[in-house]
């Protein structure tokens, strides 16, 4: 065994826990059990990662195989807006230029612990309750964990369900998120960027757009669901999904992701971040976007979120969407 771990939350209110060395592998196992970790850019040839021994528990159990080390001590970075604002001057004259019609940058706050936090923050992000779903992998060097809200996808058999997840106000501002033209625009363009990548894979249905309430956070959720014509392989739905214009531009094409990829390489957002990050066993799949989580190497942390930028977007209210992300990570972490 190695001090290595992975964790996701999965169906029936059961944690999947995966105890390393991990196996880097090209393709699912077809049963039994592996994670599946990448980076945005999808550029890992071998994404899937066979645990030595894995289990299926309850998320009391998981913790309690964590141990009780304490939260670390951490003192935050002040985060500057002028990197920040840069970005956003750039991608608004790419967008009048017509090179993308929504993108989305990342912003980083970094802090540094005192007393090594894997675990304990680990054990934090197992005790979220849905719809938020707990994932992480760590390692004695680093790692991440975190509550994510957003699914790419759900596959079991020839059923894909997966979802559009953009939009956000405080939960305060619910009545008015629900009249607000730009948060609607910049939802829509991703529940139908989804509609038009599946809908010649089968007999699509796209469930209603509604308010999703995630305690002082709330967000517009469409859910979508595919009846498939044909078996098809995760991979191969992960790489037509990721990223959904939630997390990536639109239109997507090798231009506007090197765009993005700078830009998030500028602003220090860990390559996992926003990345698909999901596990299968026996066949039937949960990939994640990786969003909502905490980064570390060593003593320092990273704590990354993003915004979806359109032309209506306003730098002032990008800044305060992105701060109200963050304050929601810390607040679950207990930060
Ligand atoms: C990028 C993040 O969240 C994504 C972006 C959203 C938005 O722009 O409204 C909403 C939910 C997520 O799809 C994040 O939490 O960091």
């Amino acid at each position: 065994m190695s001090d290595s771990l992975a964790f996701l939350g999965w169906s029936g209110g059961k944690v999947l826990v995966g105890h390393g060395p991990f196996l880097d592998v090209a393709e699912p196992p077809s049963s039994g059990a592996a994670f599946y970790r990448n980076e945005f850019g999808l550029g890992d040839p071998k994404p899937w990662r066979v645990p030595a021994e894995w289990q299926l528990v309850e998320p009391a159990e998981a913790m309690e195989a964590l141990g009780s080390s304490d939260m670390p001590l951490i003192s935050w970075e002040t985060l500057e807006a002028t990197l920040f604002a840069g970005v956003f001057q750039e991608i608004t004259t790419s967008i009048r230029w017509g090179i993308f019609e929504k993108t989305v940058p990342v912003v980083v706050e970094r802090g540094r612990m005192e007393g090594g936090g894997g675990a304990a923050f680990a054990r934090r992000a197992l005790a979220t309750a849905p719809p938020l779903v707990p994932y992480g992998f760590l390692d004695p060097s680093g790692g991440f964990a975190g509550m994510s809200p957003e699914h790419l996808l759900r596959l079991d058999g020839r059923t894909l369900r997966t979802m559009a997840l953009a939009g956000t106000a405080r939960a305060e501002e619910r009545e008015v998120l629900a009249v607000d033209e730009k948060e609607i625009r910049e939802h829509e363009f991703v529940a139908q960027a989804l509609v038009s990548k599946l809908g010649d894979l089968g007999r699509l249905e796209r469930g209603a757009r509604e308010v999703l309430d995630l305690g002082p956070i709330v967000h517009f959720h469409t859910p979508i669901e595919v009846a498939l014509d044909r078996d098809e392989s995760i991979d191969s739905l992960i790489r037509r999904l990721h990223p959904t214009p939630a997390l990536g531009p639109l239109p997507r094409t090798h231009e506007t992701m090197s765009r993005l990829q700078t830009w998030r390489d500028r602003l220090g957002a860990p390559p996992e971040f926003g990345a698909p990050f999901g596990a299968v066993v026996d066949g039937v799949a949960r990939v994640l976007v990786a969003i909502r989580g905490l980064w570390w190497q060593g003593d320092e942390l990273k704590l990354p979120a993003g915004c979806g930028v359109i032309e209506a977007s306003r730098l002032v209210n990008e800044w305060r969407e992105l701060r109200l992300k963050r304050e929601a990570v810390k607040a679950r972490f207990g930060l």
